[in-house]
């Protein structure tokens, strides 16, 4: 009813064509030095990212975005040119998702720039997808491949070789990463996979993956009280990201489970309900890939290997478990 441009925005308490609705609300914030720096992203790569970061939270819940809040503090030294940049990226993003940017608060910064975004959104009452339903017998999901943007990092900070200036896309497509770069950089939030899988009432928990797979899957054994046991030969590999990989002479699993900002969602789901959850995004182009099981026992998430390998025990000869560890990026470590 009211955005920008009042001490605050007014917007209609929403109402469902078929019940209720509640609200479902996130921040997220982007500090440079720690989730970008001049060549890792341009600034309207740090625009999109920023919202897009709060977007997938509200898809983590089943829920859809609606408003935006977006407050940045810029360094004093900033033409203004830049900061329309990062605007030009995030409106980009609020366009993408169906997000009104309603509002914000500006400051200067002494040095870096910071980029803090609040999201409104809605989901139909008491349909909220948490983290805590997850049951033994569930398939274990992922809604896009995982360890690109941990790649496109590694790629972007070797190429700018501590320089400042931001390396062009046109690097990386001769590099053969552009792939990866764009999923750092331009994170597509699973809002539609979520919104589909929500309304099948069979998701019994879902979570975003910031930080990295295991320590999603980590959340979710946590708070359901299971385990997750996944397959390492189900992970989505991106060929691009295993090639890189190779190249780099980086084992591909430690971008997959600890690289972090996929922004894909990590879910379980009734078994029963697996194939058919997965033929019915197929059908709108939206990937499912099932990668493991909930288990009974005490919180922990496994992963299954299969072999045989070399340095592997007679007994593992088939395949094997390992626990994996609860890792994944801190900022505090
Ligand atoms: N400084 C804070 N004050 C209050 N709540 C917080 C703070 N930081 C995080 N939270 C809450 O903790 C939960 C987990 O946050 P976070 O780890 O940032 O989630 P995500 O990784 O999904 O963005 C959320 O409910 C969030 O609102
Ligand atoms: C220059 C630079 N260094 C390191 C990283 C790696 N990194 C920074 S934050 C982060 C995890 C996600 O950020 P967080 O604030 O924890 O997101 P949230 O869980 O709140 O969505 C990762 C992998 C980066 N993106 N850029
Ligand atoms: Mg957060
Ligand atoms: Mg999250
Ligand atoms: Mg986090």
């Amino acid at each position: 009813m009211l955005g920008i441009g009042d001490d605050a925005a007014v917007v209609e308490a929403p109402r469902g064509e078929s019940g209720a609705l509640q609200w479902v609300l996130a921040v997220d914030t982007m500090v440079e030095t720690v989730h970008f720096n001049a060549a890792t992203m341009a600034e309207a790569d740090v625009g999109w990212k920023a919202l897009a970061a709060n977007v997938s939270d509200i898809a983590a819940m089943g829920g859809v975005p609606r408003h935006a809040l977006v407050s940045v503090s810029v360094p004093r030294a900033w033409e203004p040119a830049r900061i329309r940049r990062l605007y030009d990226g995030l409106y980009a993003c609020a366009e993408r998702y169906g997000v009104a940017v309603v509002g914000g608060d500006t400051t200067s910064s002494p040095a870096q720039l910071v980029v803090a975004v609040t999201v409104v959104g809605t989901v139909t009452a008491g349909k909220a997808v948490r983290r805590s339903g997850a049951m033994p017998g569930d398939a274990v999901f992922v809604t896009g491949p995982i360890g690109m943007a941990a790649a496109g990092l590694h790629f972007l900070l070797a190429a700018a070789g501590g320089g400042e200036q931001c390396v062009p896309l046109a690097a990386a497509e001769a590099a053969g990463t552009a792939a990866l770069v764009q999923a750092h950089r331009r994170p597509a939030p699973s809002v539609r996979a979520a919104r589909m899988l929500a309304a099948r009432g069979t998701v019994t928990s879902l979570n975003d993956v910031s930080d990295g797979l295991a320590s999603e899957a980590w959340e979710i054994a946590e708070s359901s009280g299971v385990k997750l046991a996944l397959r390492e030969s189900q992970l989505p590999l991106s060929g691009s990201m295993a090639a890189y990989a190779r190249r780099s002479g980086i084992a591909p699993l430690e971008w997959m489970l600890y690289g972090g900002e996929d922004y894909v969602l990590l879910g379980t789901i009734a078994a029963k309900d697996a194939a058919e959850a997965k033929a019915a995004l197929a059908a709108e182009g939206l990937p499912m890939y099932m990668i493991g099981t909930v288990e009974e026992g005490n919180a922990g998430v496994e992963l299954i290997q299969e072999g045989p390998h070399s340095g592997w025990s007679q007994a593992a000869a088939k395949e094997r478990r390992v626990s994996l560890a609860k890792r994944g990026y801190n900022h505090f470590e």
